[in-house]
């Protein structure tokens, strides 16, 4: 039986640890609160983020780092973008050495610019060919509720990227593999952005031409900015590209399209926060992609635009005149 150490046990973190005992693997959930990793183990489900889904056998929560990380063979990362850092430098002198580290968050370190893998690696000092990516259009309750979806695994070494599709491979989540590392991250962090900016149309009523509009200009500048960065511009028609786009943009279940259309509506930033519970990753790395646009020197005038409403107070009608007034320009190049 595969042991697997799952780091997070928020929706994601939980809803994977699910798809992994169902493939059959051994799973050890580590959480920060004694309270909800006793709640897990006691009740068989997750009250805090996935109220009233029973959790397979096979998972065992923990708040102790060590217990998760003894004899795992796989190292499942799912806390927020923001905080990898500091966590991953205290469990990394916990885990095998031959454990293979895998990615499930979506988002760009601030400061640094850095993607989750890349600081996988430095904290970690991981080799890239032990480091992969789940990506693609899963949201969580969804796949807590076993209704089916496709994803994406990414690692340098595609032998790695069969042996972690093989232990999530079940009847409702069917992962296809990728070599392509970082344009997987990219489109799952990118789509974050784009996702706000379509949930601030959809909370001014902008319509559904807006809404498209959004989402293929934003898998344009994605696109741009991955291929800039070395990525394979097939990605971004695939799974962790256009289908994670499309899911997050169409979705009520998204935190991120949620947290834009509170904004669309007239909420203010601080109201806004004020009623998301949950991980919306796109508000802080809209800042980190802009700084990665600006270091590869890619327009990426989405990103621009909801950084200006998210961080520097612009008014949406005041962003959107000025996104429509932009100079005319051929739909390619
Ligand atoms: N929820 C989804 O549908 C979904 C799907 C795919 C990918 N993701 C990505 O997965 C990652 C995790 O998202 P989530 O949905 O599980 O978020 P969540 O908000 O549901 O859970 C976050 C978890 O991290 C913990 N946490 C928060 N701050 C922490 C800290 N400083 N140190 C340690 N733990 C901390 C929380 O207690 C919680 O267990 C994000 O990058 C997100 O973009 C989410
Ligand atoms: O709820 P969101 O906005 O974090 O999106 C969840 C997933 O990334 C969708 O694939």
């Amino acid at each position: 039986m595969t042991r697997v150490a799952v780091y997070g046990n928020g929706s994601w973190g939980t809803a994977y640890a699910m798809v992994l005992a169902d493939a059959g693997c051994e799973v050890t959930l580590w959480g920060r609160r004694s309270e909800l990793a006793e709640a897990i183990n006691t009740t068989g489900t997750n009250p805090d983020y996935l109220p009233g889904v029973r959790l397979p056998a096979g998972i065992r929560a923990t708040t102790d780092p060590a217990e998760a990380a003894r004899d795992a063979e796989f190292t499942v990362l799912s806390v927020p973008s923001q905080t990898l850092r500091e966590n991953l430098t205290r469990w990394a002198p916990l885990l095998p050495g031959s454990t293979v580290l895998v990615s499930l968050m979506k988002g760009v370190e601030l400061g640094t610019a850095k993607r989750m893998s890349e600081v996988i690696e430095e904290v970690a000092g991981a080799e890239r060919e032990r480091v992969a990516v789940l990506s693609g259009p899963n949201l969580a309750k969804e796949i807590a509720s076993r209704r089916p979806a496709a994803s994406v695994v990414a690692c340098r070494d595609e032998t790695v990227a069969r042996r972690l599709q093989k232990i999530c491979h079940t009847a409702y989540f069917r992962p296809y593999t990728n070599t392509d590392v970082v344009g997987c991250e990219l489109g799952g962090a990118v789509k974050n952005v784009i996702a706000l900016a379509v949930g601030i149309a959809d909370g001014m009523r902008l319509g559904d031409n807006a809404k498209a509009s959004l989402i293929t200009r934003g898998l344009a500048e994605t696109t741009r900015l991955g291929l800039a960065m070395g990525a394979d511009a097939h990605t971004f028609a695939g799974l962790a590209g256009m289908g994670d786009l499309v899911a997050t943009c169409s979705s009520p279940l998204s935190r991120n399209h949620t947290f834009g259309t509170n904004l669309g509506r007239g909420m203010t930033l601080e109201e806004t926060i004020a009623v998301t519970d949950q991980t919306a990753e796109g508000v802080k790395s809209c800042v980190s992609v802009l700084d990665l646009a600006r270091r590869h020197d890619v327009e990426m005038p989405l990103t621009e635009t909801v950084v200006g409403i998210v961080h520097r107070g612009i008014h949406p009608l005041v962003a959107l005149k000025e996104l429509m007034s932009r100079s005319a320009k051929a739909e390619h190049g």
